[in-house]
């Protein structure tokens, strides 16, 4: 990191399941910077967990608070940051993006559905996580790729070689 630099090293973006938060962490231990993630920002600030304000004020207020919290950590954080998985439908977060060095996680989705089936609910996906999923996905995808200046694919690989792939493509050091 140089005392210049103005913005997180990298940003990651892409839909559930896409590995955001577990690479960014991997990243961040091989960059040797820390690592933030708006959906965890949301939820320490909010004092409740992003299931129960999709439920308890909707999603329109979720994007709302989620476009302020992305605005917040692109100006402070100068590691590794992690995304909402939403956060590109905000018009104004996209421009936003546009000076950082933003990588699309691309998964499809049969990986994506493995993967989202092992950890924490997702309110969107409630219901028939499969179809939701590629409903939100083929709605999403142009917005990933617009935002972004490099697309990892991630099908097949394990995040550690996630993590190598994206070092990679932002020919970023390891420390
Ligand atoms: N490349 C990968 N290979 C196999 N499993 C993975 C991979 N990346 C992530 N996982 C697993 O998939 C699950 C979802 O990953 P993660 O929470 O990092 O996704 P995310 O993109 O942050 O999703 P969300 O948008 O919901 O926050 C976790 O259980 C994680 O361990
Ligand atoms: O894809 C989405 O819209 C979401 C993804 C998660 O990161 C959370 O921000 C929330 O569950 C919504
Ligand atoms: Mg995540």
């Amino acid at each position: 990191m140089t005392d210049t630099q103005t913005g997180p090293l990298v940003v990651l973006v892409g839909p559930p399941g896409a590995g955001k938060s577990t690479v960014g962490r991997l990243l961040a231990e091989r960059l040797d910077c820390g690592y933030r993630d708006t959906d965890a920002d949301i939820v320490a600030g909010q004092g409740k967990e992003i299931a129960d304000i999709f439920v308890d004020d909707g999603e329109e207020r979720f994007r709302e608070i989620e476009a302020e919290a992305v605005r917040t950590a692109l100006a402070e954080h100068r590691g590794v940051l992690a995304l909402g998985g939403g956060s590109v439908l905000r018009e104004g977060t996209r421009a936003l993006l546009a000076e950082h060095p933003v990588v699309f996680l691309e998964v499809g989705l049969h990986d994506a559905v493995h993967r989202v089936g092992l950890d924490a609910p997702r309110p969107l996906l409630l219901g028939n996580p499969r179809q939701r999923w590629r409903e939100l996905m083929e709605a999403r995808r142009p917005l990933y790729t617009q935002v972004a200046r490099v697309v990892v694919d991630t099908d097949g690989l394990s995040p550690d070689q996630v993590a190598d792939a994206v070092l990679a493509a932002l020919e970023l050091e390891k420390r």
